[in-house]
């Protein structure tokens, strides 16, 4: 798995917990994930379909670093399918693993059309 980027966690994205809110990290995972399926299937123009269970490993802090590792898992026709980590970029520790977020390639009406991808691109 190669990590892409990373974010600084800061007081906005704090839970009243003082740890990082659940849904902005989504939020992150979700852009970053379609950033990367749109680089595999050279695609502007895709859907999140599906995301898998999310395990909320450990709590990320103020001040902390996380950074986002995704993997290419299969590639069918109008769709792909990744894998997901963030960690603590000082410690590594694990932050959160989703095993399966498919992506669909679509059109102008928002039907999903073949994206012609094969191979990891990103
Ligand atoms: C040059 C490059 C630069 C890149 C730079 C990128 C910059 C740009 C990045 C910004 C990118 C923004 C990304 C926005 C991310 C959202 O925010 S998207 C918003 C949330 N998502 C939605 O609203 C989607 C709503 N759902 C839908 O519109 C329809 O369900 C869909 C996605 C069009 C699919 O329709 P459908 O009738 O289910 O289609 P269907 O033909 O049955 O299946 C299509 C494919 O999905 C698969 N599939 C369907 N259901 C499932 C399922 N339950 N599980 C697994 N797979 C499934 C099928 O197997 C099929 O795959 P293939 O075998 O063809 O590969």
């Amino acid at each position: 798995m190669k990590y892409y980027s990373r974010r600084l966690v800061k007081h906005e994205h704090l839970n009243p917990a003082g740890s990082l809110f659940g849904g902005q990290l989504l939020s992150w995972i979700d852009e970053e994930a379609a950033i990367f399926a749109g680089c595999q299937m050279k695609s502007r123009s895709h859907v999140t379909k599906l995301i898998s269970e999310i395990n909320f490993m450990t709590p990320a802090k103020l001040g902390d670093v996380i950074e986002f590792g995704l993997e290419l898992i299969s590639t069918g026709h109008t769709s792909i399918t990744v894998r997901c980590e963030v960690r603590n970029k000082q410690t590594l520790a694990p932050i959160v693993s989703i095993d399966k977020m498919v992506f669909v390639n679509v059109n102008e009406a928002g039907l999903p059309v073949p994206h012609g991808a094969t191979a990891n691109a990103a």
